[in-house]
């Protein structure tokens, strides 16, 4: 049963748990017992699809018609139903396709051969790959991906464990990920299943996973450590691991002997191990559910959305609706208002002063209702011209003012702010023009249109904004990135939930913009390069692309932020951008990545170009525009 349907642990989304159990030829049992009965409750189990004591060069006649390949059963003891979601086949993990033993290497060949085709004839969900015994794993990589070349329907997992505690010289088995994967070049039914021991890697290693393919965690029962009353626990560190590998929908798999819960007189080994489930149940029922709003989220995770453009398209109804109901933003808008006028009219004008607020891109009033409202607040007085150049926006704001009674105060405009001959000048131009990178809405050339009707010592709000990058591994995004198949889809920009992203360095500020700037020229185009260093016990790891946030100073002390270490809390608005690479980068400790973006513009559009120096060269992405550009 999911944990989701437990008891107490009624949560949006199922997770399941499997059990990892040695080879039965009565896999009608060994379902039963592990799954149906009053001794086990587990949702599927991981089993070796066939003897292991199976050698093909040690059959005469494995080819003959005779001959009957050592299965566990026939597919008519389960279901196909069972099959399919009650079943991990775990592939023998004898087999070593790299070996320089030649008997060995073909009979694993065949061995591995033969067992994905009676899982395909099973239809199985999921396959179990062994780990590659070395990292040179060539011919193991190459005949896997025959199979994910030939056969699509089934996911196949390489056990990998997530710290290489065994040998002498312990490897980063990250790497070992790495080689097998890009030697199936980054087939998306090529997963990992990571083997969770005692010994942790440090979290920045940890951290690493949370951006890759992870399907399944196999935690070892020798992980758990007892309570007094002998049920079986596990400590701070592991405890957090498992309930980040439950957020991020990994599937978690207990593998080994029972070692607590032994002391009742008639437990046998798998009342041991619905100790284990027990406990994992408790742990996923403990998590924080969902707020309403995160609820809404879940389905945005990683989908990838072409982002808006307000200025060149006009924004439909439903957009206006998702942008609206954040109302941490008008909060916070309303108070940098509420500050500007302030400081503005002292409190003994306030009687007699007018403050003329321009609300350019007024959308369908929200902020001329926050602005109004930040009047009566700080009893100020006010006169509002709302410019908008959407027409069909406009026909609301005329319905708003009209309901309201606000004829006298409110004046709509309906143009572009770029060329609307003001009649007056404004003590204060408000505006939210602004993408997930800030910038991106094309709010500086919006800006610098409008600033001519802003009196010289008048205030903006927003009155700067900044964009940030930072590289991340997300094989998943890269992957749907990749399903397009065309190149101009590397060359794009996503505005896109991030959920299965590692955040491999800390985000640094590109490109900033200040309103009003009326001391030069305006000049929108830009270009920096940055470094990032990932933290030293990170060790390596593949650069999918760059997540990129904008934090803003709308007045004073007021801001907003979508960059992860300062967000605004509450507010969720904006999601952030996503400019991938064409060609994954692997980056080494001590190695930094150098990345250069260029903000362009010609007298039709505004693009951004972006490149990598280090750690090798990567073609620019988007020359000219000719893929993504935002329309002037
Ligand atoms: C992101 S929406 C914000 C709407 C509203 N201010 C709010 O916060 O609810 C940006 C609005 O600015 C308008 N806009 C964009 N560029 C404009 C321009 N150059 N002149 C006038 N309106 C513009 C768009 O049509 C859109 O309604």
């Amino acid at each position: 049963m999911p944990f989701a349907e437990r008891k107490g642990c009624e949560k949006s989304d199922s997770k399941f748990c499997g059990v990892e159990t040695d080879f039965s030829d009565d896999f009608r049992s060994l379902l039963s017992f592990n799954c149906d009965t009053d001794h086990g409750r587990f949702d599927f189990v991981l089993v070796p699809l066939m003897n292991p004591s199976y050698r093909p060069s040690l059959v005469e006649g494995i080819n003959s018609e005779t001959q009957v390949l050592p299965f566990a059963g026939s597919d008519l003891v389960l279901a196909p139903l069972e099959w399919r979601c009650r079943v991990t086949g775990k592939i023998s993990s004898w087999i070593d396709l790299d070996a320089k033993d030649e008997t060995l290497r073909l009979d694993s060949e065949t061995t591995l051969k033969q067992e994905i085709a009676w899982a395909k004839h099973l239809s199985l969900r999921s396959c179990l790959l062994p780990t590659p015994k070395t990292t040179s794993c060539a011919n193991y990589a190459r005949c896997v991906n025959q199979i994910l070349k030939g056969y699509t329907e089934m996911e196949l997992w390489l056990r990998i464990p997530l710290m290489d505690s065994d040998s002498e010289d312990p490897k980063d088995s990250w790497e070992l990920w790495n080689s097998f994967r890009l030697l199936c070049d980054h087939d998306s039914s090529l997963s990992v299943a990571l083997d969770v021991q005692n010994m942790l890697p440090s979290e920045n290693a940890l951290g690493r996973w949370f951006g890759e393919s992870v399907k399944a965690a196999i935690i070892s029962t020798q992980c758990f450590l007892p309570t007094t009353q002998w049920y079986p626990y596990l400590l701070k560190n592991h405890q957090k691991l498992i309930t980040r590998f439950f957020h991020h929908d990994v599937q978690v798999i207990v593998s080994g002997k029972p070692v607590f819960n032994l002391q009742k007189d008639s437990v046998n080994v798998t009342e041991g191990m619905q100790a284990y489930l027990d406990y994992l149940s408790n742990l996923f029922c403990k998590m924080e559910p969902f707020s309403a709003q995160e609820l809404k989220e879940v389905i945005h995770r990683d989908r990838l959305h072409t982002p808006l453009q307000p200025l060149k398209e006009n924004l439909e109804a439903h957009s206006y609706e998702m942008i609206e109901r954040d109302s941490v933003k008008y909060t916070q808008y309303q108070r940098a208002i509420a500050k500007a006028l302030e400081e503005r009219v002292p409190n003994e004008k306030a009687s007699e002063l007018t403050t003329v607020l321009m609300v350019v891109g007024a959308g369908r009033g929200a902020l001329v209702r926050a602005s109004l409202q930040a009047a009566k607040d700080t009893g100020r007085k006010l006169k509002v011209y709302a410019v908008e150049k959407n027409p069909y926006a406009v026909v609301t704001l005329h319905y708003m003012v009209k309901k309201r009674g606000w004829e006298g105060i409110v004046t709509i405009i309906s143009c572009d702010m770029r060329f609307w001959s003001a009649p007056e000048k404004a003590d204060i131009l408000v505006s939210e023009l602004l993408g997930s990178f800030g910038d991106n809405e094309l709010s500086p050339e919006c800006l610098d249109g409008a600033q001519r009707f802003l009196k010289l010592d008048g205030i903006s709000i927003p009155s700067s904004y900044t964009s940030f990058i930072q590289p991340i591994t997300t094989s998943k995004l890269y992957n749907t990135v990749k399903s397009i198949n065309s190149l101009s889809h590397f060359s794009t920009a996503y505005s896109v939930k991030l959920h299965s992203v590692a955040r491999l360095a800390p985000s640094q500020p590109l490109f900033t913009f200040k309103h009003p700037e009326f001391s030069r020229k305006p000049n929108n185009k830009r270009y920096k390069n940055l470094r990032f260093n990932l933290p030293s016990d990170t060790g390596s790891a593949l650069v999918h692309g760059f997540a990129g946030y904008f934090e803003t100073v709308l007045y004073g002390d007021v801001h907003l932020s979508i960059e992860p270490t300062t967000a605004t809390p509450n507010m969720f608005g904006w999601y952030p951008i996503f400019f991938p690479l064409m060609k994954p980068v692997e980056v080494h400790p001590k190695s930094p990545i150098e990345a250069h973006f260029w903000r362009c513009s010609d007298s039709t559009k505004v693009w951004y170009e972006w490149s990598l120096s280090l750690p090798t060269l990567s073609p620019i992405h988007n020359p000219n525009g000719s893929s993504y550009s935002m329309g002037l």
